[in-house]
């Protein structure tokens, strides 16, 4: 249930968890990182909601989206928002959350990827762009750390293709260059929107053997992130 805290609305009881967001382009290893991340206890691993931007109803705006941008950004984006609000406000049990992506980067990347790539008309910006500020200034949306797994776009262009996801088959590189200087922006070089969170950037074009071992490296860092 939401109760009113500080002029917020605010998820009772999960106050005292932490929230953990694994950021990163497309198909640059966030689910294998979160999939990792799920064998430890403590740790409640909540993945993109992918399979549901692929059959809402019966209908896929995912694959909509790469077909037509123009005419379906805004029907699969105000989806993605909602159903990622879903996913930063539903219960868990463990004291640590770790998230794939946020309600955040939907916003700062991909909306604004298509808005920026003048496939977005400006009103569908703006009604999508009043709903993300009414939800963030009235909804308690808390992150304690950002995991950046920065990877160069070529490396997220072969795993695209390793992937073989239906809908991806038309990404060009220049999409994912696109989304990866929009990451950078954000996370890097911290010139374009607010970062909600402490960013910790970890390197991921290495094979999983060694990703596997940076994750080990990283563990503490990520597992007692707190907000203040
Ligand atoms: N470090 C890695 N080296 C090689 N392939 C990887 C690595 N991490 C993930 N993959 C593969 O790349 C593809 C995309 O990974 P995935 O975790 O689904 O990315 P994301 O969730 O970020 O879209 C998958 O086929 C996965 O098995
Ligand atoms: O706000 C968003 C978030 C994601 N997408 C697209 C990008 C990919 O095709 C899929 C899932 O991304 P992964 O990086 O493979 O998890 O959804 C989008 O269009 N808008």
């Amino acid at each position: 249930m939401l109760s009113p805290s500080q002029g917020k609305l605010v998820r009772n009881g999960e106050e005292r968890k932490s929230v953990i967001c694994i950021e990163g382009n497309i198909a640059s290893g966030k689910t294998t990182c979160l999939e990792y991340f799920s064998k430890t206890s403590n740790i409640e691993v909540l993945t993109e909601p992918v399979s549901k931007w692929r059959n809402v109803q019966g209908h896929n705006p995912l694959a909509l989206m790469y077909q037509d941008p123009e005419r379906w950004g805004l029907t699969l984006q105000t989806y993605v928002q909602l159903t990622m609000l879903d996913r930063h406000l539903s219960t868990v049990a463990a004291p640590v959350r770790m998230m794939e992506r946020s309600i955040y980067s939907a916003k700062y990347i991909f909306v604004e990827n298509l808005y920026k790539s003048g496939k977005m008309p400006e009103v569908d910006f703006a009604v999508l762009s009043e709903w993300f500020e009414w939800i963030v200034k009235n909804i308690a949306i808390p992150v304690d750390l950002i995991v950046y797994l920065q990877t160069t776009p070529q490396t997220c262009y072969e795993r695209l293709k390793q992937r073989c996801r239906e809908e991806e088959r038309v990404i060009p590189m220049e999409y994912l260059e696109a989304i990866h200087n929009l990451y950078e922006d954000w996370l890097i070089k911290q010139t374009s929107f607010k970062v909600p969170a402490p960013v910790l950037v970890i390197s991921a074009d290495d094979d999983l053997q060694k990703m596997l071992h940076q994750y080990e490296e990283n563990r503490e860092r990520i597992l007692t992130a707190r907000r203040a």
